[in-house]
């Protein structure tokens, strides 16, 4: 199974939100989907479900283009299934009925919602109507119903809206086992720090287009990280020991590129991070906040000398 999408666009009226998205997803990858509120995330699913209109652009699956025809439409919702909007439950109906109609609809497979609903634990409230649920009792059965479908593709936005940190890890742990399945799984998501435990590649949106696609499963280049305040900044940048694509980010956490270091300038550097803040030193890749920090502006300072230098990152 493939999913691709050649050089999508997307306007609203005159408001233009995508512009020449393309990529291809491989089945048995979870991809995660970033960028700040209102960037275009839900506007990308929807298009690809081509519940909106697409002004440019195509959709392939398996390398069978799937057009804007009823026909096409149809059988594409018969591959991808969009989480479902906690506003199109059924207040009236239990949870189990919810999932039973998600598994008669696409899978067929009616015999495997007891299974699903023990993984996901919701055996002590699954047969109370919807409108006794929490918000967080809701967004699990959202899930459990898209888990209940079983298509090979599955648009995931906000899927841990709501969530207590046990249901996140919860809900990860089931999206592991989605890509064990070799379901094609892109997941919106505000934790992105959650991200990195459990996706194969982050896309970033950043002005109308797919910025940035970071690939998790790469060897990726090694950083300096360390907490310090802006003064402690100033001293190392006065005593040259920053190199280009430094970041100091919002956070207080400096990040220092080790490849960008001669041996003699490492073993110095380390000595001198070692007696501002031994203790919080750490060496690790760029996760997906720090990228996010980096791409968004939410970093305070930015040693390096270049756009170009930025992409390197
Ligand atoms: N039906 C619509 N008509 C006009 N503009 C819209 C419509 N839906 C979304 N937009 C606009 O398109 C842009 C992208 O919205 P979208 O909901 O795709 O963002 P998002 O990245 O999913 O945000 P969030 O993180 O808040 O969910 C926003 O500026 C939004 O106001």
């Amino acid at each position: 199974m493939t999913l691709e999408i050649k050089h999508l666009s997307v306007s609203y009226g005159d408001f233009e939100v995508l512009k020449d998205i393309s990529f291809q997803l491989e089945e048995g990858q979870l991809i995660g989907l970033v960028a700040p509120n209102g960037t275009g995330k839900t506007t990308l699913f929807n298009a690809i479900m081509r519940f909106i209109q697409v002004k440019e652009g195509q959709i392939f699956v398996d390398g069978k283009e799937y057009t804007a025809s009823d026909k096409d439409v149809l059988a594409l919702h018969q591959k991808i299934t969009f989480f479902p909007d906690q506003s199109d439950l059924f207040e009236n109906f239990s949870g189990r009925e919810h999932i039973e109609m998600y598994a008669e609809i696409w899978s067929g497979r009616r015999e495997e919602v007891d299974q699903i609903i023990t993984r996901l634990q919701m055996e002590d409230y699954v047969d109370r109507k919807v409108q006794e649920y929490s918000l967080g009792m809701r967004q699990r059965l959202c899930f459990a119903m898209m888990v209940a479908a079983d298509t090979p593709i599955m648009f995931m936005d906000e899927v841990m809206n709501g969530l207590d940190p046990e249901n996140v890890s919860l809900v990860s742990d089931v999206l592991i086992e989605l890509r064990q399945d070799k379901k094609i799984v892109m997941i919106a998501s505000h934790l992105l720090d959650n991200l990195d435990e459990y996706a194969d590649k982050v896309f970033f949106l950043k002005d109308k287009e797919l910025h940035r696609i970071n690939d998790l499963n790469e060897e990726r280049p090694l950083f300096y990280k360390i907490i310090v305040n802006d003064a402690q900044v100033k001293q190392l940048e006065n005593e040259d020991y920053l190199t280009e694509n430094t970041l100091h980010l919002s956070n207080q956490v400096l990040c220092i590129p080790i490849a960008d270091l001669t041996p003699e300038q490492d073993r110095k550097l380390y000595e001198k991070l070692r007696e501002l803040n031994a203790e919080s030193i750490e060496i690790s890749p760029l996760g997906t906040s720090e990228y996010y920090s980096y791409l968004y502006g939410l970093r305070i300072y930015s040693f390096d000398r270049g756009q170009e230098a930025h992409e390197e990152v």
